[in-house]
């Protein structure tokens, strides 16, 4: 308390003060091994990464000319004793003296890793070799032994005629340890870890080969299990694209997802500066699907497994993509948070954007043919991305492709070419009439058609979200699907029609419509349109339904989801059934005539159904 308030008194005077902050091992320890990782069967892939550590640092300093011993076939094996209770993971790498015990064990946070590629920074070009780095990672160990034993050799002894033995090092999970000489002829490290009872689960064949196969399936160096090695030393992400023929990359992709269908293309990935990124990322066959499997890419940090949830690193647009991510460069032990700020992360994030748009550019440019007939599967991850990544739609906008209801495709710049000098209204938009379901609009595309209008389709999950962003994004366009508005509406060229009634009985017919109809769901108007248009037409106005549409896609209760959608019921003044309808004298006559015409505008929009239809049915029956 005096202390506190001396120092007080010393900074209220202006002094300032330092000090050192102290650790207290007997508590931080217990944190270190039950927080250091949320998972606890990691504490494998810890303890073989460091073995493969050992033989790599060995095999780099026969390369250096520091070690003249025979390297033999370097491996790490990891054996299971379900008797003894006991996991031991076993290398013929470097091992360690009992001084290298003192200062890389027992010193929590201090890497011989680290220390390693320091002293040999020079001489190495491959610190890509070396996986430690934080000196922690072996006391993960704790999270599921009650005691840990580690017997070594270093290849130093008996090498330079110094003590024979090795070391043995045991720790019961406390802050004291045992350090003793061991007899151990091979140079090498055993780690032996005595399972604890709330750990038993690990104590078994299949999860300790599943724990493998996920961490350590392309490790660099042989891993033995139950008499077979587990992994693929030289994936192909780690070789040159020249050295690789198509063959080998549908392999890999194989070895990766055995049941998926061949993937569409892609991307070999390989970057050492500004970071260390390699991989090799495929496209699936996505279709029409935006629930898609996203948890497809693998994230690896040399050679080691880390994630399957790469949120962060990869633009949330490239998820449906496959394959894997190997870089060093990723902090991996760190907080999510942490992550999304980390700048190296967010290169990778423009790199990879950047990667895929120009690969994306080549194979248009390349064969115009085969990227169309690819774009059902990619235009989705297209779309995707150009709505969501201003960078990747700066270089999309050149390939992404319109499709119209003949099976043509347009690019952007193709289309407006093609159409403006029929399709520009008024204020010099260019009008891009679309239909988002070839048959239920059919009526309404033919109506287009018939007047020279082109109609694409938009009938991808994605659309709605596609067209409202890009709306924006491109001069001068504007997107109406074909039951918007009537056609002299939708392309708004600013000539009026002539009507054949007049205003008197424009106003007659649309209060005789309104009191049938009798709906506040229905706005009726009564417009001059050619003859052979339909007696009535019913729209739908473009900007409620596309945020409805979008709002449904996005499986969320929104203002617009709840809406109640407004329909218009156009009714042709041209055509010859509006002179009848007040031409009628019978009130009946004259309500039935307004009904069918009605019915008719539902049904060819597929909108009438149940009792409507079926009543529809019987009066059309009777009146035959
Ligand atoms: N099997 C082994 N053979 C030789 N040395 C080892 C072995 N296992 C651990 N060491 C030594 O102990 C040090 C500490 O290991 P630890 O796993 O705690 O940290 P690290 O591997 O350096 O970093 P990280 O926390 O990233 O795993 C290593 O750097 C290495 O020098």
């Amino acid at each position: 308390m005096e202390a506190v308030q001396n120092e007080k008194d010393g900074a209220t005077r202006g002094e300032s003060t330092r000090g050192q902050i102290s650790i207290h091992t007997e508590n931080i320890f217990p944190i270190i091994k039950k927080f250091l990782y949320s998972d606890h069967e990691i504490f494998l892939r810890e303890l073989v990464s460091n073995a493969v550590d050992a033989t790599q640092k060995l095999r780099q300093l026969a390369s250096f000319g520091e070690f003249g011993g025979e390297l033999g076939d370097l491996k790490v094996t990891v054996s299971l004793n379900e008797e003894a209770k006991t996991i031991t993971v076993s290398d013929n790498g470097i091992g360690m003296t009992a001084d290298e015990i003192k200062k890389y064990i027992n010193q929590i946070a201090f890497s011989g890793a680290t220390e390693f590629l320091e002293k040999y920074k020079d001489k190495t070009d491959d610190k890509g070799a070396i996986i430690g780095h934080f000196g922690l990672g072996f006391y993960s160990a704790f999270m599921v032994a009650e005691k840990v034993e580690i017997v070594t050799k270093s290849y130093r002894e008996g090498a330079n005629g110094a003590d024979q033995s090795g070391a043995r090092w045991v720790c019961d999970g406390s802050t004291e340890f045992e350090l003793t000489p061991a007899d151990r002829a091979e140079r090498g490290t055993d780690v032996i870890l005595h399972i604890a009872p709330d750990s038993e689960e690990f104590l078994n064949k299949g999860r300790l080969r599943g724990i493998l196969d996920k961490y350590a399936r392309f490790l660099p160096v042989s891993i033995e299990f139950d008499g077979e090695v587990v992994n693929n030393t030289t994936p192909i992400w780690t070789k040159a694209p020249s050295d690789l023929s198509d063959e080998d990359y549908k392999t890999f992709y194989r070895e990766l997802y055995p049941m998926s269908e061949e993937p569409l293309f892609w991307i070999h990935l390989n970057v050492d500066y500004p970071f260390n990124l390699t991989g090799i990322l495929y496209f699936p066959r996505v279709k029409n699907e935006l629930r898609f499997q996203r948890e497809k890419i693998q994230l690896y940090s040399r050679q080691v497994f880390i994630t399957d949830e790469v949120k962060d690193v990869v633009p949330d647009f490239l998820m449906m993509l496959h394959g894997v991510i190997d870089s060093p460069d990723i902090p991996l032990n760190v907080s999510r948070s942490f992550l999304q700020a980390d700048a190296n992360v967010k290169k990778i994030n423009g790199y990879i954007t950047r990667k895929v748009a120009d690969k994306l550019s080549d194979l248009f440019k390349a064969d115009r043919k085969a990227f169309e007939e690819k774009f059902d599967d990619i235009g989705l991850f297209i779309k995707y991305g150009a709505l969501s990544d201003e960078k990747f739609w700066e270089k999309a906008k050149s390939f992404v492709l319109l499709k119209n209801t003949e099976g043509t495709y347009y690019t952007f710049d193709e289309y407006r070419e093609q159409y403006q000098v029929n399709q520009t209204d008024k204020n010099d938009t260019l009008v891009i009439l679309y239909a988002t379901d070839r048959k239920q609009q059919d009526a309404y595309i033919e109506s287009a058609r018939r007047r020279g209008y082109d109609v694409v389709l938009f009938d991808n999950v994605i659309d709605p979200h596609f067209i409202n962003s890009i709306e924006y994004k491109l001069e001068k366009t504007t997107f109406k699907r074909v039951d918007a508005d009537t056609l002299d509406k939708l392309v708004d060229k600013g000539l009026n029609s002539e009507s054949v009634l007049s205003e008197d009985d424009r106003t007659k017919l649309k209060e005789l419509f309104e009191q049938v109809l009798d709906s506040k769901a229905l706005t009726v108007s009564v417009e001059a349109q050619p003859t052979d248009e339909l007696p009535v037409t019913i729209t739908q106005p473009e900007f409620l339904r596309r945020m409805k549409d979008m709002s449904t896609l996005a499986g969320e209760q929104s203002f617009y989801g709840n809406l109640p959608m407004n329909y218009n019921v156009v009714v042709n003044a041209n055509h010859p059934l509006a002179g009848k309808i007040l031409a009628t004298e019978s009130e009946d006559t004259r309500k039935a005539l307004i009904k069918q015409v009605y019915d008719l505008a539902l049904l060819s929009q597929n909108m009438l159904s149940g009792a409507d239809l079926t009543a529809f049915v019987r009066r059309t029956v009777e009146t035959l």
